[in-house]
Parts: C-alpha cells; sequence; structure tokens
C-alpha cells in the first residue's frame, strides 16, 4: 500500500494530504509527492518527500494521479519509466479511462475515483471504480479515511458520479453566493446577508446528515402552507426551476467529462 506517491498535489491533492493527516491515515514519511510547484505548506512538513528523484519514485507502492485531465499523459511520460512493475495507480483525473491511463503506465493496474474537495475534513464523497480487485482494495484505503466512498461496477458511471458528487460542491457555493446576493437586494446589509446564508446552509446540511430524513420531509417541515417559504418554492420547484436546471448541469457536466476523456 504505502509508500503513497502523488502525481500533482494541487488542490485536490492538497486537500488529501490535509485529510489523511487529521485522519491520521498515513505517516507523513509514507508519502511522496511530486509536483513542479508544490506549495510551501507541502515543503514545510517534516517528512513528506516533495520532488524526490527518479529513483526513489521505484519504492511507491501506490500511484495517484492528481493532476488535470489535459495534463495526465504528460505526468505520466515522466513518472512511467520510473515506477515498480507492481505499482497501481489511482487516478483522480475526470472523464480520463481506465484503460488509456493503464496503457500510459506500462499497462499497469488502475483504478478510478471521483472525490469531493470536504475529504480536507475527513468528510468527502468519493465514486470508485476499478475492474481490479485489488486495485480497487487499494482505492479504498486511500479514500475511506476521508470519504464517504460509493463503488460504482460500470466505469461509464463515473462521468454521471462526477456531474452528481465531483462537481456538485461547487453548485452549493454558487447557491449560497446567489443567496447572499439576493438578500442583499432584500435589504440586509453584505455581512448580515452572508452570516446568514452561510450558517443557514450549513446547519440544514448538517441537520441532513445527521436526522437520516428525505430532503423531501425536510422540506416540508419548513413550509407552512400558504406560508413564505411556499411563496418561494412556487418560484424555485416552478416547471422551469429547480428541476430541469439541475439536470440540465448535470448533463452538461457528464458531457464534459466525455470530452475530456
Ligand atoms: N478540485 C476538485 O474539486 C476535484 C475533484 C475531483 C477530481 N478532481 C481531479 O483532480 C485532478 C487535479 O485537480 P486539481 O483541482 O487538484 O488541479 P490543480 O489544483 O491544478 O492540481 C494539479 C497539480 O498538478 C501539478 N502538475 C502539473 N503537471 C504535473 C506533472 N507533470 N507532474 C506532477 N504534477 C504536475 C500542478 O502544478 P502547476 O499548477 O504548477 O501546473 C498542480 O499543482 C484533476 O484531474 C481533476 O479532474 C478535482
Ligand atoms: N473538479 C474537476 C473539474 O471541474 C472534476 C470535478 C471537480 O473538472
Amino acid at each position: 500500500m504505502t509508500p503513497i506517491l502523488l502525481l500533482g498535489a494541487g488542490r485536490m491533492g492538497g486537500a488529501l494530504i490535509d485529510g489523511w493527516r487529521k485522519a491520521g491515515a498515513f505517516a507523513l514519511s509514507d508519502l511522496m509527492v511530486r509536483d513542479p510547484h508544490p506549495t510551501t505548506e507541502l515543503q514545510a512538513l517534516a517528512g513528506l518527500a516533495v520532488n524526490p528523484p527518479d529513483e526513489e519514485l521505484g519504492r511507491a507502492k501506490t500511484v495517484l494521479l492528481a493532476v488535470k485531465p489535459q495534463l495526465w499523459r504528460e505526468a505520466a511520460a515522466q513518472a512511467a519509466p520510473h515506477l515498480a512493475p507492481d505499482a497501481v495507480i489511482v487516478s483522480i483525473a475526470a472523464g480520463v479511462s481506465a484503460a488509456d491511463i493503464s496503457r500510459a503506465f506500462g499497462g499497469r493496474h488502475v483504478a478510478r475515483v471521483m472525490p469531493t474537495t470536504a475529504v480536507a475534513i475527513g468528510q468527502g464523497t468519493a465514486s470508485l471504480y476499478a475492474a481490479d480487485p485489488d486495485a480497487r482494495a487499494r482505492a479504498h484505503a486511500l479514500f475511506a479515511p476521508v470519504a464517504s466512498v460509493a463503488d460504482l461496477d460500470d466505469e461509464d458511471l463515473m462521468h454521471a458520479a462526477t456531474g452528481v458528487s465531483g462537481s456538485a460542491p461547487a453548485y452549493l457555493y454558487a447557491f449560497v453566493e446567489a443567496l447572499e446576493a439576493a438578500g442583499v437586494a432584500a435589504g440586509l446589509s453584505e455581512d448580515v446577508s452572508k452570516t446568514l446564508a452561510r450558517s443557514t446552509i450549513a446547519g440544514a446540511a448538517a441537520l441532513l446528515n445527521a436526522s437520516g430524513e428525505d430532503p423531501a420531509e425536510l422540506r416540508r417541515q419548513v413550509t407552512s402552507p400558504g406560508g413564505t417559504t411556499q411563496a418561494a418554492l412556487e418560484v424555485l420547484m416552478a416547471d422551469d426551476g429547480f428541476g430541469p436546471l439541475l439536470e440540465k448541469a448535470v448533463a452538461a457536466a457528464v458531457r464534459r467529462s466525455k470530452e475530456l476523456g
């Protein structure tokens, strides 16, 4: 399983290292990072090998491919010649198929994972596909300490998982931005609107998680017949409201995921 080599330690690679550290999942001495511009925070972590020499890469048992989909071939070409023949590749690159990755890494076994940035606080979600059982187990071991893992049995579903999960935190943040702006339009100061919108959404998400209730039931609990919420929901859940809008948004993400592959 270890040492683990991260090819790329940007937003998601960095979030994973944060999450693993908080969870005590792996010792820093079991991690190696290859990145052209490692952050000063990463470089300051005692025990973490940042940009080790090529000869060291052969020690890695698991390789996490965490570069942008547009750059993955370059990262693979640089690292593959130095890896051990039995190193397992775990890719989080959106859209890129396991078969293409395996070919670029000399036929090594590959797992694919689509995580969310909340791995940084141990509350991520990770959709996982691997044809090879050992690669699947390896990917589970990487992500289970920091995420709820959803196993997919069809690689094609990784596109949908990206649209519904990997990208979705950004949809919620966009919603909060819009709610804050709407609060200001309704007369609140920016500060008060920010506080109300952020705290309300964070509390509502925590309640969804803690209660185990369906979102529809939680929605009904807020909605007094003939009241204020109903008036707003008649706008948000109209024929051109959230339902069709999110369907279109997820379809756009799925299309883009397929293009990236
Ligand atoms: N961010 C998310 O929420 C998220 C969620 C799920 C999956 N993903 C996937 O995760 C991957 C990384 O996304 P990200 O958001 O973390 O991107 P990012 O912030 O750009 O991180 C990628 C890192 O890889 C580095 N890099 C570039 N070329 C490299 C090479 N040849 N070898 C090693 N490292 C190299 C980049 O350095 P430079 O910046 O100096 O080029 C950067 O630090 C993508 O494939 C994306 O589809 C991201
Ligand atoms: N971030 C990556 C993207 O926007 C993949 C899911 C989240 O392409």
